[in-house]
């Protein structure tokens, strides 16, 4: 089943055999979800205070942003000022993509690329197969380079539904903007010139990642996304409106249920930053669970340094004779180990710790 995985889908594996995963997919026991955990509270920061003159109601976003990044949490930005109408096309062209009206699998497979991409798959594609013993994700995605434009394989790109490319591009363009508030925030909540990230080359890389997790008639066996947190200094995820699924570890109440907030944009903080900040803020660890009655969809924008760059400590941040906690390495050789390690559930994180 683990070589079959590699010509089929998980989409497809649902529809024949009604949603009942086989044998590759089914958890060991300590890894099973808990589908009726509790809800996290999740932080909602107003960006729009970030380019006001508004400094006093600034500095409260600022510090709210501060308050939930160094301790670990998630959270979600409103006032980002992307239209909702433009919110619900790219949700439209997710669904349509993957599944409405039914996308014969050949077509969509024709998106899956043959010359694999070592720092980021790329590509119409499921779990990457490195092992016998791996244990699968219930889901599918559709893996783009969207930013910088020149990194774009447009082979890659659906040509169905009509809009695909043009709903991208407006969104894209909103995207570049709320990264560089962003990282603006960030930066200025580190005590940092506010265009530090901006100007180093942090904003490098913008590959999206549309997922799709069909219907699972064993949602208590099954995870849609194993553990981890992510390789980027932040992702930007847009949730499915309607159906939750993501979990958030807290160190206190252990894994929690992200609750549905239509048009937020969920922000999720990940190794690069954990790295450069010296541990002052803290890389997220999620995952998602299934649900047998509903399809769910969500979008991951993950936000990369430049390959060349290098990614450690920065010096500002460890004065005061603060010792480095973390290892210096580029953002190249970062993904090609993320790369190997996410598929097998390790966290490249670890290894990274001085
Ligand atoms: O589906 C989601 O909500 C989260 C997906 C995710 O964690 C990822 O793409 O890295
Ligand atoms: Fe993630």
């Amino acid at each position: 089943m683990t070589e079959e995985i590699e010509k089929t889908r998980v989409q497809e594996i649902a529809e024949r055999t009604n949603g009942s995963p086989p044998k590759c997919f089914i958890q060991r026991e300590s890894n099973r979800p808990v589908l009726d955990a509790s809800l996290a509270a999740i932080p909602i920061i107003d960006l729009s205070y970030e380019e006001s003159k508004d400094l006093e109601q600034r500095e409260i976003e600022d510090s709210k942003l501060r308050s939930a990044s160094s301790s670990g949490e998630l959270f979600y930005v409103l006032g980002h000022g992307i239209p909702t109408s433009l919110i619900d096309e790219v949700r439209n062209i997710t669904r349509s993509f993957f599944n409405q009206p039914k996308q014969p699998l050949k077509e969509k497979l024709s998106y899956t690329s043959d010359m694999p991409n070592p720092y980021f798959s790329e590509g119409y594609e499921t779990d990457v197969v490195v092992s016998n013993e791996q244990i699968l994700d219930w889901n599918d995605k559709l893996l783009l380079n969207v930013y910088p434009e020149e990194e774009r394989n447009m082979d890659l790109w659906p040509q169905k539904p009509e809009s695909f490319r043009e709903v991208v591009n407006e969104f894209n363009e909103k995207i570049l903007i709320l990264v560089d508030v962003i990282f603006k925030a960030l930066a200025r909540s580190l005590g940092l010139d506010e265009v530090y990230f901006i100007n180093n080359g942090s904003k490098g890389r913008i590959p999206w990642r549309f997922n799709y997790y069909p219907p699972c008639s064993k949602p208590d066996l099954v995870l849609g996304m194993k553990p981890h947190s992510d390789g980027s200094s932040f992702t930007i995820i847009l949730q499915d409106d309607q159906v939750s699924g993501l979990q958030v570890f807290n160190n206190q109440l252990g894994w929690l249920n992200v609750p549905v907030l239509p048009y937020a944009l969920l922000v999720v903080l990940g190794d690069e930053i954990e790295i450069k900040t010296n541990g002052q803020y803290k890389s997220v660890m999620h995952k998602v669970v299934t649900n047998s009655e509903k399809e769910r969809i969500s979008l991951s924008m993950f936000i990369l340094s430049e390959l060349k760059n290098e990614i450690g400590p920065i010096d500002e941040l460890i004065e005061d004779g603060k010792p480095k906690l973390y290892k210096s390495t580029t953002a190249k050789d970062y993904g090609a180990d993320f790369f190997v390690k996410f598929s097998q559930g390790i966290r490249p994180l670890d290894s990274m710790r001085i």
